[in-house]
């Protein structure tokens, strides 16, 4: 099913981070200078090496840390709804059910489960788990526990959704499984990602922008496009384009490590 997002430069904005700074401790520079336009539909890959401040953006973006100086601002303010956030661990509660697992953000706001049930059961089945919504954690599988993480976080129906390296702990089979998935349920849902990797491969299957970050001190060297027309499948990651993109992509990152060192 072909997307019915606008292209690249006539989405509308969705936030923008102004010459946002970040420091610990008063000599750690996490990120200098950031600039970066977030609009709706985007899926924006944050690229780079270890120490570049990639979680360090994820984290000012989702608000659980405010910046040293420069603004985050979202256009038409920011309510709680607004973000899901998926972590490289699927902390879930071993001791509840997938579907408890996956009612906790509205929990946390004092929602019923009964209220929100149908919520619920539609993020299961939006990640192919609706037949384990009775399962304990301890049941499932690395690549199955993601999933419940990435249906709690869609299931308020964010306009955002962080995930900070979710799939690195996988297996390569099961990250190209979860990526498919990823792309599929974008398309479903339509909402706008922003995803922490340092896979060149997982950036250029999964994004249309990818911003390359350097480290010391963390900030933005590189913003590339990857024009390719979703849905995305096998066929584009064994395609000429796909290479020249990681290509381009490689070249980007090499340098944003080469400035660090
Ligand atoms: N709470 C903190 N206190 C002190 N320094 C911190 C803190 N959080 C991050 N840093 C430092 O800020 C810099 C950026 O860290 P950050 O975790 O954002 O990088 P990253 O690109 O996500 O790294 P990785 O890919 O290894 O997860 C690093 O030098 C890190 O040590």
């Amino acid at each position: 099913m072909p997307t019915t997002r606008p292209p690249l430069g006539q989405r509308d904005t969705l936030l923008k981070m102004r010459h946002v700074e970040k420091t610990f401790g008063g000599d750690i520079v996490a990120l200098k200078d950031m600039n970066l336009t977030v609009n709706d539909g985007d899926f924006i890959s944050l690229l780079g090496p270890s120490g570049c401040g990639k979680s360090t953006a994820l984290r000012l973006i989702s608000g659980l840390m405010s910046p040293t100086s420069g603004q985050i601002e979202w256009t038409g303010g920011k309510s709680k709804d607004d973000l899901g956030v998926v972590f490289q661990e699927p902390t879930l509660m071993p001791w509840a059910r997938v579907a408890d697992n996956v009612w906790l953000p509205f929990r946390l706001r004092g929602v019923s489960y009964n209220e929100v049930r149908d919520d619920v059961l539609e993020a299961l089945k939006l990640v192919g788990l609706e037949k384990f919504q009775r399962a304990f954690p301890r049941e499932l599988s690395g690549g199955m526990k993601m999933r419940v993480s990435i249906a709690r976080a869609l299931v308020t129906k964010p306009r955002l959704i962080l995930m900070d390296e979710p799939f690195a702990a996988l297996d390569e089979i099961t990250r190209h499984k979860l990526n498919n998935d990823l792309l599929a349920l974008r398309e479903a849902i339509g909402c706008t990602v922003i995803f922490v990797t340092h896979s060149v491969f997982e950036s250029v299957f999964l994004s249309d922008r990818i911003v390359v970050m350097a480290a010391r001190p963390g900030r933005v060297i590189r913003e590339l496009e990857v024009t390719a027309p979703y849905p995305r499948d096998e066929m584009f990651r064994t395609s000429p384009e796909y290479a020249a993109h990681c290509r381009e992509a490689s070249d980007a990152l090499h340098q944003a490590i080469g400035e660090a060192a």
